[in-house]
């Protein structure tokens, strides 16, 4: 298998054609704390990321990439890119083939494996708080295990797992599997969750995709809410109120933290600095929207968060699964 450096290396798109393409089943398994490993196939690399923590890069071409370097990189912003760190399975990055990143990191985001990462896309699971464990649950705070990695017509795909163990199971006493696959192409993200029930008897969770988008709050709008049922957490997070949503289109003019009900398989969002953000999903039926305001002074200028969930509690049997999958494009 071919090593990468673990140094750190300017913006780049990795050279696909250099790389030895990787097998499914000749891939090393890495996992969050292995020290010296590094894996690479088409378009990923292992690296360090913040903190010394263990990060994936994806790199995905868009057009001709015509400037390659003899370390087997392509300099140039002719490509996509996303980074995800394995301490959460949190993607903390997508740049499109501009550079900009549409995803956004809170300036106070830790990077020390202790706190979840606040920013990107982390995930809830197995609980969307508040709730009886802490909130959004334990899959943000754990190490996951990157344990695929391939190309499919040229798009990066890597799949992470997560397990139970004595930390997860502290909280919730199940055994489960978390399958958490990730594709880049050059304009769009796309993710697939499978949650299967190993244990031999049923469990029931709740899950989100808490997605930070970058955005100039005064800007930013969410279209395809309208008529949709909605739990408003504004005043009480623990109480929400209901209602509907009567807007075509939903901005974020003060604090914003509601809860909308089966929402449409594709959302829109205007991020306020010239991207439209398409929010595509199957079998995410819910979805959040939330802005502190002035409750983060420092940073609520510059984020929004559109959240593809499941408030409604997922049963599983044991040997079920529960797939859902959400795509990001530019449009
Ligand atoms: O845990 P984080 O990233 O600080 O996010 C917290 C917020 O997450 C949102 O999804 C919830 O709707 C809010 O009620 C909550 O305050």
């Amino acid at each position: 298998m071919a090593m990468v450096s673990m140094a750190a290396s300017p913006p780049t798109c990795v050279k696909l054609s250099s790389l030895r393409r990787t097998s499914s089943s000749g891939i090393t398994r890495a996992s969050a704390g292995a020290n010296g490993g590094a894996l690479t196939c088409d378009g990923v690399k292992l690296t360090q990321g913040l903190g010394d923590l263990p990060k994936v890069v994806l790199a995905a071409p868009h057009g001709r990439l015509d400037v390659c370097g003899n370390d087997g990189f392509i300099y140039g912003l002719n490509c996509s890119e996303a980074d995800i760190y394995l301490f959460g399975a949190c993607l903390t990055s997508w740049k499109i083939p501009n550079g900009k990143d549409l995803l956004f990191v809170r300036p106070d985001a830790v990077f020390n494996g202790q706190k979840p990462i606040s920013g990107g896309i982390p995930h809830c699971f197995p609980q969307f708080g508040p709730g009886p464990m802490q909130q959004h649950g334990f899959a943000r705070n754990m190490n996951w295990s990157l344990v695929d990695s391939e190309s499919v017509e040229g798009k990066p795909v890597v799949t992470f797992e997560l397990r139970d163990n004595p930390y997860s199971r502290s909280m919730w006493d199940f055994s489960f599997q978390a399958l958490y696959k990730v594709i880049l192409d050059s304009t769009s993200l796309s993710t697939e969750l499978t949650v299967k029930n190993m244990d031999k008897k049923p469990f029931s969770f709740t899950t989100a995709l808490h997605t930070y988008f970058r955005a100039s709050v005064t800007g930013a709008a969410v279209r395809g809410l309208k008529g949709c049922k909605t739990l408003n957490k504004d005043l009480d997070p623990k109480n929400p109120r209901e209602g509907v949503e009567e807007r075509d289109v939903v901005t974020f003019p003060g604090f914003v933290d509601c809860i909308y009900l089966n929402v449409p398989n594709e959302l829109s969002l205007e991020n306020g600095l010239g991207d439209k953000i398409l929010i595509k999903n199957t079998n995410w039926s819910d979805a959040v929207l939330w802005n502190p305001h002035l409750q983060m002074e420092a940073c609520y200028k510059d984020f929004v968060c559109v959240e593809n969930a499941k408030i409604k509690s997922v049963k599983l049997e044991p040997e079920q699964s529960w797939i859902a999958t959400q795509q990001l494009s530019i449009a």
